[in-house]
């Protein structure tokens, strides 16, 4: 396996960068603008190869996608143009690409079959199958469906009411994507507020959704209309340098055209509760919120996180774990148990990682418990075939002393090609 030697022991981070593309709006992009009729472009698409996936299982739809780096122009087809595939439709590590397609493809009169790479083969189907099923999909798989491969033949669906068991916007976008193709109307209410980028570029392309606090109300028989889409810098992706500029000394980085919806900005309230030093210049725009975030060394404290700020800083647990353990005292985090079934079980993963390199950090049922401040060592390391995992680490190596080396770094290509160019941008 390839490894990485780290960047270590570094005193300060200086210097701006313009984040890429965010990743949900940048799969959204593609299906809705492949289900809409007429021409799509999308600027500042994320060419990492999770969306990657997303584009080259349209093709196989029939779909025809130019994708030159961050500029995509997608031909529409409409919900009635796509094209049984020819062969498997594979989503590698993409967990938002097989759980949205499968709404999708819920609707077609065709069958298809999904499977991906040893990481989604892990990960949890039924959430999105049994539902989709009540709607009238049949859905076929290892273990009753709840893993890939999956083989789905769509149908005629009915519109129904459904309340999720999960916070999820994956579950949730892919009823709202089923829904569109259903007789009457589809009503999904969430546990908490989930990431409602879905929601926002239904409206984008021409179509209609009610949302009224926790319930989504969406009607079959729409048309969209292929439209301009600009996607913003992914807050998921800040994530790490925000960290990194806090963890270190006499840093000042900003972070450029951030998005900065609030279903995804808990990671900026969590930093502020722990004492970093953060500024936010919002830019005006249509669409989503954008901004730019500027951070710098920060002195820390602990925190606990829990309760519906959760889904809006799921995937930066990983990160603010390392941050939590350079905050003075004890930071806990819980309610998190959906961790367990990301691309890996990063409650598992973070714990053992962040441990060789000398944290005092507890896994527990659905969350972690870290005690700080700690100063961390050397040691190898691995992301476990995880973006999220490996980014972490290379931000923890930045200030440990001695030598880290890191296990399947080009797991990070996943969500964020650019990462090591950026951070050595950054690094003074
Ligand atoms: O809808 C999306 O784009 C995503 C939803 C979240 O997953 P869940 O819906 O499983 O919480 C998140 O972890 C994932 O990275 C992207
Ligand atoms: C969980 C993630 O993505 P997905 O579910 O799309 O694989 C992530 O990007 O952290």
């Amino acid at each position: 396996m390839n490894t990485k030697k780290l960047q270590t022991n570094i005193q300060t981070l200086r210097g701006s960068i313009a984040i890429p593309g965010d990743k949900s709006i940048s799969h959204r992009s593609i299906m809705f603008g492949a289900l809409a009729e007429g021409e799509t472009t999308v600027t500042n698409f994320l060419p990492g190869a999770d969306c990657l996936s997303t584009i080259s299982c349209f093709r196989q739809l029939g779909v025809h996608i130019e994708q030159d780096g961050q500029h995509v122009k997608i031909e529409g087809k409409g919900f009635n143009g796509l094209k049984e595939p020819e062969s498997v439709l594979d989503v590698g590590n993409s967990g938002t690409t097989i759980r949205l397609m499968m709404g999708i493809l819920a609707g077609q009169d065709f069958s298809a079959v999904l499977a991906g790479d040893e990481s989604i083969a892990k990960r949890p189907m039924t959430r999105v199958v049994n539902p989709l099923r009540q709607m009238g999909a049949t859905i076929d798989g290892r273990k009753g469906a709840e893993y890939t491969p999956l083989a789905i033949r769509g149908g005629k669906l009915q519109g129904f009411r459904y309340e999720l068991p999960v916070a999820s916007a994956q579950v949730k976008s892919a009823i709202i994507l089923a829904g569109l193709q259903a007789e009457g109307e589809t009503i999904i209410i969430e546990p908490e507020e989930t990431r409602d980028h879905t929601e926002r570029m239904i409206q984008e392309f021409g179509g209609k959704i009610e949302k009224d606090g926790h319930t989504i109300k969406v009607s079959g028989n729409q048309v969209f209309k292929g439209t301009a889409i600009h996607v913003p810098g992914d807050i998921s992706s800040a994530a790490f340098f925000m960290v990194a500029a806090a963890i270190t000394e006499n840093s000042e980085v900003v972070l450029k055209n951030v998005g900065l919806n609030s279903t995804r900005t808990g990671i900026i309230e969590v930093m502020k509760s722990m004492g970093a030093d953060i500024t936010i210049e919002k830019k005006t725009s249509e669409g989503e919120p954008a901004g730019d975030i500027t951070v710098r060394s920060s002195r820390l404290k602990g925190t606990t996180i829990s309760g519906d700020l959760i889904p809006r800083l799921i995937d930066e647990i990983p990160v603010i774990a390392l941050l939590a353990t350079q905050a003075e005292g004890i930071t806990t985090i819980k309610d998190a148990a959906e961790l367990k079934v990301k691309e890996t079980n990063r409650i598992d993963t973070v714990a053992n990682e962040l441990s060789i390199l000398g944290a005092d950090i507890t896994p527990t049922a659905d969350g972690l418990i870290i005690k700080g401040r700690k100063a961390l060592n050397g040691g190898m390391v691995t992301s476990h075939g995880d973006h999220r995992i490996g980014m972490m680490l290379a931000v923890a190596a930045l200030i440990t002393d001695g030598e880290v080396e890191l296990a399947d770094p080009d797991a990070i290509d996943v969500s964020y090609p650019q990462f090591f160019g950026h951070l050595t941008q950054l690094i003074k």
